[in-house]
């Protein structure tokens, strides 16, 4: 365990209130979680379009690409699906200090690792979006041939196949792309940011 009682905080001149005031909104976390293929990616994208368009600074973190590099060293054990949110949890904290709406978009399928991010940020800061879709319909969509190759057993520990994925307790929004389009979705999401004054219109 590495030492950490000589390691002082620097306190910027600049301060989150600042960056924030500049920008002309709050900054949060939206995580979305769900099944591979249930729609996170498309449902962070399509969001974060609608915020663009109005004007808000935005960024988003997600799975596949973070596992490029941040975390390429992590495989999908439990302990590193641990340390894979862990880190992303700590990304978002400092996208959030520069006043930038975080989605984060990662299958995160454990209850208590979830818990374990969520407790890294302030309540209000963090929104949590089940992103809600039977696996036989990710299944039916394969976007990457992946389910595939794990009902094959070329992967092994596949969410919903060889791994769990613990459906979140009580998620601030349920979105069922399975019965909604993407853009009816995204809508679902923009309106929660409103109606609970993350967001002006
Ligand atoms: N074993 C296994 N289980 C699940 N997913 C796998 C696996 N191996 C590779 N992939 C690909 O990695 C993406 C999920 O990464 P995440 O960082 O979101 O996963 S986790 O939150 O740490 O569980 C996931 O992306 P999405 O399909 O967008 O969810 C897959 O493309
Ligand atoms: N309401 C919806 N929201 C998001 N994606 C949807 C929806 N309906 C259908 N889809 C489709 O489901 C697939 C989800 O893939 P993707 O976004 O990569 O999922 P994930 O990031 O969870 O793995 C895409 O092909 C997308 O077009």
């Amino acid at each position: 365990m590495t030492d950490h009682k000589h390691l002082y905080w620097h306190q910027t001149k600049i301060t989150r209130e600042q960056r924030s005031s500049l920008n002309g909104h709050k900054s949060f976390v939206i995580w979305f979680s769900g099944l591979s293929g249930s729609g996170k990616s498309s449902l962070a994208n399509e969001v974060e379009r609608m915020l663009y368009d109005k004007g808000f600074k935005t960024y988003i973190l997600d799975g596949d690409n973070v596992r490029h590099g941040l975390n390429r060293d992590l495989g999908f054990g439990i302990s590193e699906r641990r340390e894979n949110l862990r880190r992303i949890g700590e990304t978002a904290k400092l996208f959030i200090d520069a006043g930038v709406i975080v989605l984060a978009a990662f299958i995160s399928p454990y209850h208590e690792d979830r818990q374990m991010v969520y407790s890294l940020f302030d309540k209000q800061e963090v929104i949590e979006v089940y992103v809600k879709c039977s696996l036989e319909e990710c299944e039916r969509r394969d976007v990457k041939g992946l389910y595939t190759k794990a009902r094959k057993g070329e992967i092994r520990d596949f969410t919903g196949i060889s791994s769990p994925y613990e459906e979140p307790v009580n998620p601030d929004c349920v979105v069922e792309t399975e019965v909604l389009s993407k853009e009816e979705s995204a809508k679902q999401i923009i309106d929660f940011l409103i109606e609970s004054g993350k967001i002006e219109k």
